[in-house]
């Protein structure tokens, strides 16, 4: 393998996959024909016949509850996505060289590191781990208070050795930039414009790493800066319109801190908590390069009603010329030194979730790792992938037909539809026992209470409304909704675990879900269901690519009432 210089700002991601990786129902835009017609795609899924398990394990299978199988799914997925795992995964050490994507980089003793994300401590750690004896220094920004979580919950492994090279910085409490953060981005700067062209920055990213590397363009205070994504992300502005702004206000974010580092070699390694792994996005692309339109900003703004209360500075900022990089470094590119470098997303803890749904005697099936929208479309979707799954005869056309209308949505295309419903609807005609549907995305809740929840524990009350409305006998699907990185919204549960015996369970015990629904208090009301049993309580997973959602489908065969 030659040494290879890259284009400038590369763009392009490698998703990296747990070992021997390789799952027929996942996800995957590049394995689809440019052509087809509904008949060919359907055709093209005959789903690989169910491995009946035998003896012994088969009964140790079926002792073991739906409730408990889900949960040791979404463990799975969560584990395959550890910071340290996914880090090691992606670097292939080989004597004085690294192979990271496919390319091979010398190491001279002359290997760089910074990061900034909640996962990126223990990849850090990792990194060190298998770069130490070339590292010369590093710095890394992570969430207040980390180091001591990590060492309460004895996750040593995700902490730097003592005598580390790489220097922690903590900040953005609550998630937000503080200056704390503006100081270990500061050091971020200073450190990569020191490197000279016979240097290898590796750059760690992950979610929340927008919060913890603020560098405000000169006038904007940091104060300002904080205003304005605030009063956006309080508006219900998407992750994409938040970072187009961060982005338009930031010295750093995207493409800054590769500008900076140039003419160094940056080697990125990121693990991504949005919706299709968009490299420019994922904590606002400080090494991707990206274009500031200043009108797409202003028209943002606009939507969200914040023009009026824009801070001088701010207008002056998005009012001038667009080649802010000229201005900070005399350079207008960064000639061919970058590479961006997905490591983990939702789509990998899926593809792990698949592979333990099996050996956990599931047939597994990967719809979509993009759900999004409304969590009542949300759940609706999953309410007709049930009856569809469950009806002991053909489906009637219009549950596929609403699916298909509903698919777009809430972020799941035609064709991964077709697909589930081509493996589900042959699973019940060829009796392939029980199956296990997985999702994952980030859906949105709008919120018109003021209780307690989080959207997977509303996603999964309202779907166990949909699968209670089936009249299926007890012992039917059971579905999961859980946030990877352990924690749903402001509660301490990642999520929860329905079934459709809920509703009933709710009403036998005098809780009211309508209420509930209308006060977002889904956290308080799982808290109190039967002491709590149906909450999914994984801890601080130190990690993050979004949520898993999970449909288990046992093989039913009675009519739908
Ligand atoms: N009471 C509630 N009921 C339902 N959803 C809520 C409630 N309160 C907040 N939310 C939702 O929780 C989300 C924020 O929670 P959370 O911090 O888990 O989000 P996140 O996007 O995963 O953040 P990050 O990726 O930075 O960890 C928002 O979508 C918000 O609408
Ligand atoms: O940091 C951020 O910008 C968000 O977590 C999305 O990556």
């Amino acid at each position: 393998m030659k040494e290879q210089k890259l284009n400038p700002l590369d763009q392009r991601s490698t998703q990296a996959s747990p070992a021997g990786a390789s799952n027929p129902e996942a996800t995957d835009e590049n394995r689809r024909p440019p052509e087809l017609s509904m008949a060919r795609v359907l055709s093209l899924f005959r789903p690989q016949p169910f491995m009946v398990h035998a003896g012994r394990r088969r009964n140790m299978l079926c002792k073991m509850s739906m409730d408990s199988r889900a949960r040791k799914v979404f463990a799975a997925a969560v584990e395959a996505v550890q910071p340290d795992t996914v880090v090691r995964q992606s670097i292939e050490r080989k004597e004085d060289s690294v192979v990271i994507g496919g390319q091979k980089f010398t190491l001279k003793h002359n290997l760089h590191l910074v990061g900034f994300g909640k996962a990126v401590l223990g990849m850090a750690a990792e990194a060190e781990r298998i770069l130490g004896d070339h590292l010369v220094k590093g710095v890394i920004s992570v969430p207040h208070g980390i180091q001591q979580t990590l060492q309460q919950h004895g996750k040593n492994h995700l902490l730097l050795k003592e005598n580390s090279r790489i220097r922690v910085m903590e900040g953005a409490k609550h998630n937000l930039p503080d200056i704390d953060a503006q100081n270990a981005a500061e050091g971020i700067k200073q450190f990569a414009s020191e490197l000279t062209e016979n240097d290898l920055l590796l750059v760690l990213i992950s979610g929340g790493g927008s919060a913890l590397l603020p560098a405000p363009i000169p006038p904007i205070s940091l104060q300002e800066k904080q205003d304005v994504t605030r009063k956006l992300a309080g508006a219900g502005a998407t992750i994409q319109e938040l970072n187009t702004v961060r982005r338009a206000l930031s010295v750093l974010k995207g493409g800054g801190l590769a500008h900076f580092a140039h003419p160094a070699q940056v080697v990125s390694l990121i693990l991504s908590d949005v919706i299709g792994d968009p490299l420019d996005m994922i904590a606002s692309g400080p090494t991707v390069w990206s274009e500031v339109w200043p009108e797409e900003v202003w028209s943002i703004l606009e939507q969200y009603k914040l023009l009026s209360c824009l801070p001088a500075s701010v207008k002056e900022v998005l009012g001038r010329p667009t080649q802010r990089w000229r201005e900070n470094k005399g350079e207008s590119n960064t000639s061919g030194r970058v590479l961006n470098t997905v490591i983990g997303s939702n789509s990998v803890a899926l593809k792990q979730a698949g592979r333990r749904a099996r050996e956990l005697g599931f047939r597994p099936i990967v719809l979509a790792a993009g759900v999004c929208g409304d969590v009542r479309a949300v759940s609706r979707l999953y309410g007709l992938l049930a009856r569809f799954a469950c009806s002991p005869e053909e489906p009637p056309p219009e549950i596929a037909g609403e699916l298909l209308r509903l698919g777009p949505e809430v972020g799941v295309e035609s064709w991964d539809l077709c697909r589930t419903m081509q493996v589900l609807g042959e699973g019940r005609t060829e009796g392939w026992g029980s199956t296990c549907l997985l999702a994952g995305g980030e859906p949105t809740v709008e919120l018109t209470g003021k209780g307690r929840g989080g959207r997977n524990q509303e996603l999964a009350l309202r779907v166990a409304l949909e699968l209670g409305g089936l009249g299926l006998p007890p012992n039917g699907p059971v579905f999961l909704s859980g946030g990877t990185d352990g924690q749903d919204g402001p509660t301490e549960a990642a999520g929860a675990v329905t079934d459709g015996g809920l509703p009933e369970e709710s009403q036998a015990q005098g809780l009211d879900i309508d209420s509930v629904l209308t006060n977002n208090d889904s956290y308080t009301f799982f808290t109190r269901l039967s002491a709590g049993r149906r909450l999914l309580v994984p801890g601080l997973t130190c990690t993050n690519v979004m949520d898993v959602h999970m449909l288990l489908i046992p093989p039913i065969h009675v009519k739908i009432t």
